[in-house]
C-alpha cells in the first residue's frame, strides 16, 4: 500500500478548484441531479418520487481547466450514489449530450458545464495516474497493492450491461466505479485478493482502489476498484444470449432448441466449483451451528417479507413462496443444512468472462444495495449455483423477447409462433442449467441436483430479489423474474 501524500501544487490549481468553488460545484450538481439521475442505468430509485438530492462528499480529484469532481450524494431509497463529474467550460464534442448535467455558477462569474465523466478519455487517464501516484485528496485515499498500476493511458467507458460503471485502459486495466458505495470493507477487494493468492484459479488481480476515510461523511466506503483486465471473447451474458437467440429462432447448427451453449455451460459449472473450492481453502468453510442454520432460513423469510412490502405484483405468490421456504426450514431441521463459506454473492452470466482457455469469474461485490455485513456473511455455495441457474432462464427469455419484439411473457396464447418459441426458450434454459450442474459436480462441487429442496428455495429467493431489482432499476425487465416466481410457485415441491 502506498503512503505517498502529494500536496497539490499551486500551479495545478486553477479557477474552479478553490474550496468555495468546490461548494458551488457540489450545490449546482445536487440541484440538477433529481431529474438527471433517473436517466442513468445505475440509479436504483426509479420507483421513488422525485425528491431533493443531498450532498454527502465532494472532492476535486483532478484540477485544472478540465477538472474532475468526485461526489457522493444521498438519493432514491435514501442510498449513497457516487458520481464522477467533469467540469469544463464546454462539453467535449465527442461526448453525447445525455451526459450533460447542467451548468454551475462560480464566484468569478465562470459558468462551467458539469457532466458525467466516465466517457472523458483525458480525465479518466488522469484519474488512473492519480491512483498510481497514491496519497490523499481531502477525505479520499488513493491506494495500490504491490506493484504500482499502469499510468499514462487514456480511459474508455465500458459498454457492458452493468449496475456500476467501468472504465477500460486498453487491455491493461479496468476501473470499476462503484455507483452505490456502502460503508465497510469491500467484499470485492477481499475476495479478488483471496483468489489471487489461491492456486489453480484465474482471476482479475486488484491493482489499486479509491476509498474514503473511515468515519468520513459517507461512513468510509470503497469508491472505485482498479483491476487487471482479463482479455476475453466476451462475457457469459453476451455469449449465452447470442446462442439462445440462434437456438430459439431455430438457426443453430446442433439440434434446436438444445444445442449451442451446453459445453460452455458445463465449463462454467467447473470454473464455479473451482472458485468455491479456492474461497473455502483461503477463507474457511464449516458446518453451520443450529442457530446459524435457523438464521439462514430466517434471513430468507425476512427478504421475502420486505420484497412483498415493496412489490405488490408478488402478493399472489406469497402462499406458495412461504411454502417453499417452509420446505427449506424442514430440510435444515432434518440436518440437511449445507456448509457455510464466503461465496460470490451475486453470480450471473454477466459475471463470467470467456477467456481463451477458461471462464474467469469477476465482480465479487455481492448483491448491490445490501449492507457489507450481509454481503460478507458466509453462505451455502449452493446460493451462487441457484443464482447462475436463474441467469440461464434470463438469457433464454431475453433472447425470446428480442425475437418476438415484445416484453417476455406478453405473447398471447393465440400467437402460435410465440408459444412455439417460448417452449424452445424454456428447453434451452433447462438444457443449459443441467449442463452447468453437471460441470459443477465434475469439478468436485456437490451436485446441485442432489439438493432440490434447497436449490428451489434459493432460486425462489433470487427470483424475488431480481423482481425488486428490476422494478427499481429496469422496470421493463420485470416480467422475466415475475414469470420465474410464477413458475416456481406452481411447481410441485420436489422430494427432499
Ligand atoms: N477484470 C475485467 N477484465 C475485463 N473485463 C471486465 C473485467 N471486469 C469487468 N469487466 C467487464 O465489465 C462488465 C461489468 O463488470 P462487473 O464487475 O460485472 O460490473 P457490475 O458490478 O457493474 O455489474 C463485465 O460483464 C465485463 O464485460
Ligand atoms: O451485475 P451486478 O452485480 O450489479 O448485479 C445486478 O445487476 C444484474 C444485471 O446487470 C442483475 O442480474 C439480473 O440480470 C442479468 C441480465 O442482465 C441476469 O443474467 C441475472 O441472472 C439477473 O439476476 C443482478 O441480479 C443484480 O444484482
Amino acid at each position: 500500500m502506498t503512503t505517498t501524500e502529494p500536496a497539490p501544487s499551486a500551479a495545478a490549481r486553477a479557477p474552479g478548484s478553490t474550496a468555495r468553488d468546490v461548494s458551488a460545484l457540489r450545490d449546482a450538481l445536487c440541484a440538477r441531479l433529481p431529474g438527471w439521475l433517473r436517466t442513468r442505468r445505475w440509479f436504483a430509485g426509479k420507483d421513488t418520487p422525485l425528491a431533493p438530492v443531498e450532498p454527502v462528499l465532494a472532492e476535486l480529484v483532478v484540477e485544472g481547466p478540465a477538472a474532475l469532481l468526485l461526489a457522493v450524494v444521498r438519493a432514491g431509497h435514501d442510498e449513497l450514489y457516487q458520481l464522477l463529474v467533469g467540469v469544463r467550460d464546454e462539453l467535449p464534442a465527442e461526448l453525447g449530450h445525455d451526459v450533460r448535467i447542467g451548468r454551475a455558477e462560480l464566484a468569478d462569474g465562470r459558468r462551467p458545464v458539469l457532466y458525467e465523466a466516465t466517457g472523458d478519455a483525458v480525465l479518466m487517464g488522469r484519474l488512473l495516474d492519480r491512483i498510481a501516484l497514491g496519497g490523499r485528496a481531502g477525505v479520499l485515499r488513493f491506494e495500490h497493492g504491490g506493484a504500482p498500476p499502469p499510468t499514462g493511458l487514456p480511459g474508455r467507458a465500458g459498454t457492458a450491461e452493468q449496475s456500476n460503471s467501468s472504465v477500460l485502459y486498453g487491455d491493461r486495466a479496468l476501473l470499476k466505479v462503484v455507483r452505490r458505495p456502502t460503508p465497510g470493507p469491500s467484499p470485492e477487494l477481499e475476495l479478488l485478493a483471496a483468489l489471487d493468492r489461491a492456486d489453480g484459479v484465474r482471476t482479475a488481480a486488484p491493482l489499486g482502489w479509491i476509498r474514503s476515510a473511515p468515519g468520513g461523511p459517507d461512513g468510509g466506503t470503497t469508491l472505485a476498484i482498479l483491476q487487471e483486465f482479463v482479455p476475453s471473447r466476451g462475457d457469459g451474458w453476451q455469449l449465452a444470449v447470442e446462442a439462445a437467440r440462434a437456438c430459439v429462432a431455430g438457426e443453430c447448427e446442433t439440434v434446436a432448441p438444445l444445442g449451442g451453449f451446453a459445453e460452455e455451460a458445463r465449463a462454467l459449472g467447473r470454473a464455479t466449483a473451482r472458485v468455491h473450492a479456492a474461497l473455502a481453502a483461503q477463507l474457511g468453510s464449516r458446518a453451520p451451528s443450529t442457530a446459524e442454520a435457523a438464521a439462514l432460513v430466517g434471513a430468507l423469510d425476512g427478504r421475502l417479507t420486505e420484497a412483498l412490502r415493496e412489490l405488490p405484483q408478488l402478493a399472489p405468490f406469497e402462499r406458495a413462496l412461504r411454502s417453499v421456504q417452509r420446505s427449506l426450514g424442514e430440510a435444515v431441521r432434518r440436518g440437511d443444512a449445507p456448509h457455510l463459506q464466503r461465496v460470490h454473492g451475486d453470480l450471473h452470466l454477466g459475471q463470467a468472462l470467456r477467456a481463451e482457455d477458461d471462464w474467469v469469474l469477476i465482480d465479487f461485490e455481492g448483491e448491490p444495495g445490501h449492507s457489507v455485513a450481509e454481503r460478507r456473511r458466509p453462505q451455502p455455495a449452493l446460493r451462487d449455483v441457484a443464482a447462475m441457474l436463474r441467469s440461464f432462464d434470463y438469457a433464454a427469455h431475453h433472447a425470446l423477447a428480442g425475437l418476438l419484439g415484445a416484453p417476455p411473457g406478453e405473447q398471447s396464447p393465440q400467437d402460435l409462433r410465440g408459444t412455439r418459441l417460448a417452449r424452445r426458450a424454456s428447453a434451452w434454459a433447462v438444457h443449459n442449467r443441467r449442463a452447468f450442474c453437471a460441470g459443477y459436480a465434475e469439478a468436485g462441487g456437490t451436485d446441485p441436483r442432489r439438493a432440490p429442496v434447497l436449490l428451489r428455495a434459493f432460486e425462489a429467493d433470487k427470483a424475488v430479489y431480481e423482481a425488486v431489482y428490476e422494478a427499481r432499476n429496469r422496470p421493463e425487465w420485470l416480467p422475466i423474474p415475475l414469470a420465474a416466481v410464477r413458475r416456481i410457485a406452481h411447481e410441485r415441491v420436489p422430494a427432499g
